[in-house]
């Protein structure tokens, strides 16, 4: 068996992972001086922002409601400005497949038909370093059309050998991560900055000569501030490698509660390089429940499966944003609809493209100009839809949704929410939570399981509803008190019944999942504690041949 050598350190940047077979073409020595010029301009930054997260929270759990901001009216209320026109391979984005970037998913979803890919190294990604860098090497070898793969039952993978595939833009992790394996001057760095940095150094230049460009989706951002924060990045960037200024376009993620409020905000700090706001509905759900936890009742949603779209705080949500995005020029983009298709099972497939197909059906008549799929199997389903609307043009920008009122008490009006807690959204809680854990310490971020698509914002969900209920003492449907004693009887039940197996990480997954769940303290992310604590480089070693062959 090979060994590997412990930590170095070079010029202030220290790499303290077991090395991953090709990361010298990655982590070559001006790469990683660019990204260590990025972190050390903006790290400190970025850690006021975060402590700005928490005094916004603390706030908001002393009973003040987020508003539209009073010191930002000017720009709401200036029709005069727009954001930067679509750049090209960003023109049309009527059906945007996600996923993963490892190197089955990367040429699927090449592939599959869709406009875009979102290549994910965010929520559906788990940031072990074999991740971070293989996703790297996969989508420059993507980009020079040089992956291939083949599956341990013999089945060939390669990119289609003509026409036109879908434009990438890559997802990077939300600033709340650190990137252990990378200190620079023996600060681990932002995981977004490693990811964006790496792949924006490698192939900026390689998109523009493609015809394309280097082109974002920023996750998880609360505030016109944190985007203020990647337009400096940007503009840093772009200076290093001397790529024109405006060459970037970032699509934002509005998915946290607080951001709702502020989203022509984030279009204008971003405004040279944007290209649109996404409704990321999963951790938009989960950051309401994680802002408002201890408001008491008027604030406590139903079983998961009922938190749907048409509830009117989700609406307001999704057609605020169209109104924000077309006023400025900006694409607007649907979300996920969590079912996902069933080749094994008919009967699941029908219900997963009928749910689907609803769910892009009301995004395009409500102005979006085009939607994520989670699955190749969808992306017809999502290209019928907005063919039916858009038909030969590219997108709808030209449909103002002037006729919908910003309202920011509509955002949080909660209580009109309709539903009920039952003791089979407990059990599908627990078991969703634990299960996604376990997948997700393997080094698989996303997951079906009952055929919906799980991963770390769902699974969020389901950890901070059962805190939420539990704090808040919630009733279910038939009378029950929701009580930690309860739920604990429930855990040891749905863990009972988990179909265990070699090499299951199940037993670190309850743990991880009690943490986060059980606890007074409400930790800010599940995927926290699980990253400091149990994706550890001895569970991350692998033998230089296993690298080999993978
Ligand atoms: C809330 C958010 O942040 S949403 C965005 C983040 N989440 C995601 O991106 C999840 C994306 N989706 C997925 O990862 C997957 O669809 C899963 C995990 C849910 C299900 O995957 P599987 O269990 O492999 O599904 P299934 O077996 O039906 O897949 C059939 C084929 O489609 C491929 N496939 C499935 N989903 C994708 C995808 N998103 N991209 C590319 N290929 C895909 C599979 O690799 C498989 O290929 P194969 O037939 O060559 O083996
Ligand atoms: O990232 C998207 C979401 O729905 O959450």
């Amino acid at each position: 068996m090979n060994t590997f050598t412990d930590s170095f350190t070079i010029n202030g940047i220290t790499l303290t992972a077991q090395p991953i077979c090709r990361q010298n073409e990655v982590l070559t020595p001006d790469a990683l001086e660019f990204v260590a010029k990025l972190h050390r301009a903006t790290a400190a930054r970025r850690q006021e922002l975060l402590q700005a997260r928490r005094t916004r929270r603390a706030e908001i759990a002393s009973g003040q409601d987020p508003r539209f901001l009073r010191e930002t009216e000017e720009i709401r209320n200036d029709p005069s400005w727009r954001v930067a026109p679509p750049a090209p391979g960003l023109e049309d984005r009527r059906v945007e497949i996600t996923g993963p970037v490892d190197k089955k998913m990367t040429i699927n979803a090449l592939n599959s038909g869709a406009k875009v890919w979102l290549a994910d190294m965010e929520d559906s990604s788990t940031p072990t370093w074999r991740n971070v860098i293989k996703g790297q090497l996969n989508l420059t070898d993507a980009l020079e059309r040089r992956i291939d793969f083949t599956s341990p039952e013999g089945k060939e993978y390669k990119l289609r050998p003509a026409g036109d595939l879908p434009t990438i833009v890559v997802r990077p992790r939300g600033w709340h991560l650190p990137e252990k394996h990378m200190l620079i001057d023996g600060e681990p760095i932002a995981g977004g900055i490693v990811d964006f940095g790496l792949f924006f150094f490698h192939n900026a230049r390689r998109l523009l000569a493609q015809g394309k460009g280097p082109y974002f989706y920023l996750p998880k951002i609360e505030n016109h501030l944190e985007a203020r924060l990647w337009n400096d990045i940007f503009i840093l960037a772009q200076d290093l490698l001397g790529i024109p200024q405006g060459t970037i376009r970032a699509t934002v993620l509005i998915e946290t509660i607080t951001a709702a409020f502020e989203m022509e905000e984030i279009l204008y700090e971003l405004r040279d390089h944007a290209a649109g706001l996404n409704a990321g509905r999963w951790d938009y759900i989960f950051s309401l429940i994680k802002n408002f936890r201890t408001r008491g009742p008027r604030f406590v949603l139903p079983d998961r499966s009922q938190v749907t779209m048409t509830q009117p705080f989700m609406r307001a949500y999704t057609e605020q944003l169209v109104r924000a995005c077309h006023k400025r020029g900006a694409m607007a983009i649907g979300g996920m609809a969590a079912a996902v298709p069933n080749r094994k099972d008919e009967a699941a497939n029908t219900n997963a493209l009928e749910k689907v197909r609803a769910d892009k059906t009301r995004e395009a008549n409500d102005g979006f100009d085009g939607s994520w799929v989670a699955h190749p199997d969808l992306v017809p389903v999502c290209r019928e839809v907005f063919d039916s609307i858009l038909g030969s043009k590219p997108n709808q920008l030209d449909r103002s949704r002037e006729d919908v009122v910003p309202d920011d008490r509509a955002l949080i009006n909660v209580a009109a929410t309709t539903g009920t807690i039952t003791e089979q959204g407990i059990r599908n809680n627990i078991e969703v939570g634990i299960r996604y854990i376990e997948s997700w310490l393997r080094g698989n971020g996303a997951v079906a399981i009952h055929n919906l698509m799980e991963d770390a914002a769902t699974a969020e969900i389901s950890r901070s509803q059962l805190w939420q209920w539990m704090f808040s003492s919630a009733i279910t449907d038939r009378g029950e008190i929701v009580t930690h004693h309860w739920i604990e009887e429930l855990l040891d039940e749905e863990f009972a019944r988990l179909e265990r197996f070699d090499g299951d990480r199940f037993e670190d997954a309850r743990d991880i999942f009690e943490e986060v769940t059980m606890a007074q303290d409400f930790p800010s992310f599940l995927t926290l504690p699980a990253y400091a604590r149990y994706l550890t480089e001895a569970r991350e070693k692998a033998t230089v041949e296993e690298l080999a062959a993978a």
